[in-house]
């Protein structure tokens, strides 16, 4: 008999045949709900569920789908931070795969949302919370976001809420996937041999990483700010950071006391902004001009984002912040407008929400154009 795979590897093993694993299938629930996907075996805690599909796309251009998407259509697009930037899994074609159909359960869900980095490119990917029997929906915490089937009372996947916990319950979710990544650990060759890179601590990392190996020092803030992206459902490793690339570049970034960095490389995918030493970022590779020289902005973007309800974080009511708050009022009429005042349908979209809203007032307070 061949040795269990790992569920790492047998994420990256679905991810790369591209097929969904035996043991899942969709059902028509109701008419708010829609379709769901639901098991018919048994599920171990831990264990690799479903991969998200999709089509993987830039900020700039998940900005551009989320502006011509039917309402319903935008239900698919799950936004994302790596390596500081903001991609998204684009999922509306239907493809046929189970992971698109997968529904909210903020209460009580079953699986929970990781990233893996094969041959360079993040994958979304389900893992069970806990053991789930056959004929249960599989359901997965979309983020602290405002979805409206929430507020109308909907029973998620689980009818109960056995932890007690409400909304809350994402914090819980992280504690758990802490010690599984510590467990994990110990896969260090296994996942190295598969094609994805571990990193010194056994994290996951990947080719694109290794570029931010300049880096020294990173602060507390982009602890936060990991923290941000932990919190929307995607990694945690054992100091609640993310587990692949991004987070390794908390180990190595050269006097980072700050975010800017992360910060500016988001900003100028958008391309919205070069970074301050006015150099364009490509990509992971350019996120080494970033390692130094880090301004006060960076510190009062991550207080921006905790202003908006995202994280909390002790210094919450810079001047830049009171400025940033008033920009964002009178640029209602600039193209990110439409998408601020939209509600959340999807899976990450609250996030990118917030995200269109830093960079939109970023660009404004700081005299730069979108
Ligand atoms: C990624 S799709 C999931 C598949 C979807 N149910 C379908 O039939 O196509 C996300 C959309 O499903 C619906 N949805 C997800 N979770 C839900 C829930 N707990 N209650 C009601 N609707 C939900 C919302 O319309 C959301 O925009």
């Amino acid at each position: 008999m061949s040795p269990r795979k790992s569920p790492r590897n047998d994420a990256i093993f679905h991810i790369s045949t591209g097929r969904d694993k035996a043991g899942l299938d969709v059902k028509y629930i109701d008419s708010l709900k829609g379709r769901g996907v639901f098991t018919t075996t048994h599920f171990t805690k831990g264990e690799f569920v479903l991969e998200y599909r999709g089509e993987l796309i830039n900020f700039l251009e998940s900005n551009r789908r989320h502006q011509i998407y039917h309402h319903n259509m935008k239900g698919f697009l799950f936004s994302f931070i790596w390596h500081g930037k903001l991609w998204t899994i684009d999922a509306a074609r239907d493809d046929g795969t189970l992971g698109r159909l997968v529904n909210d359960d903020h209460i009580n869900p079953n699986c929970k949302m990781k990233r893996i980095i094969v041959e360079g490119k993040p994958h979304l990917c389900l893992f069970a919370l806990r053991d789930i029997t056959p004929g249960e929906e599989v359901t997965y915490h979309y983020g602290d976001a405002d979805c409206p089937w929430r507020s109308k009372g909907t029973k998620c996947g689980s009818d109960a809420n056995n932890n007690g916990l409400e909304s809350g319950a994402t914090s819980g979710d992280v504690t758990e996937w802490t010690q599984h990544s510590q467990q994990k650990s110990a896969s260090h060759i296994e996942v190295t041999e598969s094609g994805v890179e571990a990193d010194s601590n056994g994290l996951e990392s990947d080719g694109a990483s290794r570029d931010d190996h300049h880096c020294t020092q990173h602060s507390q803030h982009e602890s936060t700010f990991f923290n941000l992206v932990t919190e929307s459902g995607v990694e945690a490793d054992s100091n609640g950071l993310e587990s692949d690339g991004a987070s390794g570049d908390d180990h190595h970034c050269p006097q980072h006391s700050q975010h800017e960095s992360t910060f500016f490389n988001l900003v100028t995918e958008s391309g919205v902004e070069a970074d301050s030493n006015g150099l364009e970022s490509d990509g992971a590779s350019g996120d080494d001009h970033h390692c130094t020289q880090h301004s006060q902005h960076e510190s009062t973007f991550f207080n921006l984002v905790t202003e908006s309800g995202v994280e909390g974080t002790k210094s919450s009511t810079s001047s830049f912040y009171r400025r940033a708050q008033a920009t964002v009022q009178e640029s209602r009429r600039q193209p990110f407008a439409k998408v601020q005042n939209s509600t959340c349908s999807c899976p990450g979209q609250h996030k990118l929400l917030h995200l269109f809203k830093i960079l939109q007032t970023h660009a404004a307070v700081h005299g730069t154009t979108s």
